[in-house]
C-alpha cells in the first residue's frame, strides 16, 4: 500500500477538481487528484459511438461564460459555431408545425404579447438577484415558497405562453417538472446566464462547441497536472480532524492538509466522514437533486433538413423532445441532429423498450425535419441517470424552500474540507463556466489560508 502526503487532496476529476488542483499546483501546493471513474472530465465526455463524435456531455459555450472562454484561451482550444441559417420549428399546443426565423416563436399575437410580459418580467427580477446569493434578493423567501408552476398560473392565463415560459427553464435546463421546484430557483436559473433573455435566446446560450469537444478542457488540464491525477480511484471514506484528512482508496492512503471534495452533492451523500460531518453538511445535500434528461445523437448521411432550408433547431413543449439543434461536427459531411428528451417526458420513455423509445424519440425528429429524421446511420441516448456515481444531468437544484433554507450554508467549509461544484455555482450554475468558477474559488480559499 503506498503512502502520499501532499498538500490537498483534490477528489473528483471534472471541470471543479482538475481547475481548482490546476491552481493550486501553480501557485506552489503539492497536490493529489483521486477519480472514481476510469477518464477524466466527469459529466463532460466526448467519445466515439458507432464511427461517430459525440458530445456525450457538456457541449456548448456562450458569451457570458468568460471564465470557460478564459479557459478556452489558455489551453489553446478552438471553438466554431453551431450551424444556425435556416428556419426553425416550433410545434405548438394545437399541434399545428409551423417554421420561423429569428427567436419569436410563431404563436397567436395574444400569447407572443404574454411571453414577452412574462420575459420582462423573469428579466427584471434576475436583475435585482446576485446570482451568488440569491437568499439575499428582496422577496426572496416568498418566491422560494411557491413552485414556478403556481408563479407562473398567478401571472397568465395563457396556458401556451406558460408552456413556453417554463419549457426554458424546466425541460431546458433544469431538466425536472416546473412543479417541483421553486420560483425563486427558476429566477437564479436566469440570473446565472445574465437573463431569462439569455436563456431564451438560443443563439445566445447554444453559441458556439469546441473543436474536438468539450472534454478536452478537463483532458488538457489533467494532462498539464501530470501523474498526480489518479483514475479509477473511487473515495468511499474521509478521516478527518482540524489539522487535516487521511483518505484510503484502493492502493493509496493520502494525508493531506486541506480535502477539496469537488463532486456533486448527491456524490457526497455517498462518502462516510469520520468524524460524521455536521448534519447541516448532509442536510443541505440532500435537498439539491438531479432532474432527468436523455440527450439523443441522430447522425445521418448528410445534413438533410439544411437542403429543405431548415436551421435543426426545433422547439415544442408538446413533443417527446422538446427541444432539437443541428450537432454537425467541425468539417464533417455526415449530419447530426441533438435532441433532449426531459423530466416527465424522459421518465415514460425510460420505462419503454430501447427499440420502442426510438421509435418515440424519431417521430418527434420526424414532425420537426420531415421523414428524413426517421433512418439515422446511427443513434445515441445520453442516460446521466444511470450513472452510480451521482452525475446526473445537467445539474442539481434546490427543492421547493431548499434555496433560502440551505443554500446559505452550502458552502460552509467543515473543517479542512471545502466541497463544490457547478451544482453550487452562482453565475454559470450547472454549467462548465460555474464549474471553473467554483474551482478558482475553493483553490483561492486554500492558497489565502
Ligand atoms: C448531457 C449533458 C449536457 C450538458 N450540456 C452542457 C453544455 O452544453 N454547456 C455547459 O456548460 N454545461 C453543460 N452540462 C453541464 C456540465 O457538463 C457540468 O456542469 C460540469 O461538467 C460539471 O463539472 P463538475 O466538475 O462540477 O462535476 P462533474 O463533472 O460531475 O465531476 C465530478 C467528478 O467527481 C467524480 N466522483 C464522484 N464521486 C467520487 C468519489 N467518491 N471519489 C472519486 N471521484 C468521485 C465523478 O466521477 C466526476 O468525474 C451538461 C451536462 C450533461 C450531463
Amino acid at each position: 500500500m503506498a503512502d502520499k502526503q501532499v498538500d490537498v487532496l483534490v477528489v473528483g476529476a471534472g471541470a471543479t477538481g482538475l481547475s481548482a488542483a490546476y491552481a493550486l499546483q501553480r501557485a506552489g501546493r503539492s497536490v493529489l487528484v483521486l477519480e472514481s471513474r476510469d477518464r477524466v472530465g466527469g459529466r463532460l465526455w466526448t467519445d466515439e459511438v458507432d464511427g461517430v463524435d459525440l458530445e456525450i456531455g457538456g457541449q456548448w459555450v456562450s458569451p457570458d461564460q468568460e471564465a470557460l472562454l478564459a479557459m478556452l484561451d489558455e489551453l489553446g482550444l478552438e471553438t466554431f459555431e453551431r450551424h444556425r441559417e435556416g428556419e426553425s420549428v416550433y410545434v405548438g399546443l394545437d399541434g399545428e408545425r409551423r417554421t420561423f426565423t429569428g427567436e419569436v416563436l410563431p404563436v397567436a399575437p395574444a400569447v407572443e404579447a404574454e411571453m414577452n410580459r412574462l420575459t420582462e418580467r423573469l428579466d427584471e427580477l434576475s436583475a435585482q438577484m446576485d446570482p451568488a446569493r440569491p437568499w439575499d434578493m428582496a422577496g426572496a423567501a416568498e418566491l422560494d415558497h411557491v413552485t414556478f408552476r403556481a408563479w407562473l398560473d398567478a401571472q397568465c392565463e395563457h396556458e401556451e405562453a406558460r408552456d413556453n415560459i417554463a419549457m426554458f427553464i424546466a425541460q431546458a435546463m433544469l431538466t425536472k417538472p416546473v412543479h417541483t421546484f421553486s420560483a425563486l430557483q427558476a429566477v437564479h436559473m436566469a440570473a446565472s446566464a445574465g437573463s431569462f433573455s439569455n436563456l431564451v435566446d438560443s443563439e445566445f446560450i447554444l453559441d458556439r462547441r469546441v473543436i474536438g469537444g468539450l472534454q478536452q478542457v478537463p483532458l488538457q488540464l489533467a494532462a498539464r497536472l501530470g501523474d498526480v491525477v489518479c483514475t479509477a480511484h473511487d473515495v468511499e471514506k474521509v478521516r478527518w480532524h482540524d489539522g487535516g484528512v487521511t483518505v484510503t482508496s484502493g492502493d493509496l492512503t493520502v494525508s493531506a492538509r486541506h480535502l477539496v471534495l469537488a463532486i456533486p452533492p448527491t456524490a457526497v451523500t455517498r462518502v462516510r466522514f469520520e468524524p460524521p460531518l455536521p448534519s447541516i453538511q448532509r442536510e443541505t445535500r440532500q435537498h439539491q437533486s438531479f432532474g432527468q434528461v436523455i440527450k439523443v445523437h441522430a447522425t445521418y448521411e448528410t445534413p438533410f433538413w439544411r437542403d429543405a432550408g431548415l436551421s435543426g433547431t426545433a422547439f415544442s413543449p408538446y413533443l417527446t423532445v422538446h427541444e432539437a439543434y443541428d450537432n454537425t461536427n467541425h468539417d464533417e459531411e455526415r449530419g447530426t441532429l441533438v435532441g433532449f428528451v426531459s423530466d416527465v417526458q424522459a421518465d415514460a420513455v425510460l420505462a419503454l423498450d430501447p427499440d420502442q423509445r426510438r421509435g418515440i424519440i424519431l417521430e418527434s425528429l420526424q414532425t420537426y425535419f420531415g421523414p428524413g429524421a426517421g433512418t439515422p446511420l446511427t443513434y445515441f441516448e445520453s442516460d446521466w441517470t444511470s450513472e452510480e456515481l451521482g452525475s446526473g444531468a445537467y445539474g442539481a437544484s434546490f427543492d421547493l424552500g431548499g434555496m433560502t433554507r440551505f443554500g446559505p450554508r452550502l458552502r460552509e467549509p467543515a473543517g479542512p474540507i471545502q466541497i463544490g461544484s457547478s451544482d453550487v455555482a452562482g453565475l454559470g450554475f450547472q454549467h462548465v463556466d460555474g464549474a471553473l468558477r467554483v474551482g478558482a474559488e475553493l483553490a483561492q480559499h486554500i492558497i489565502d489560508s
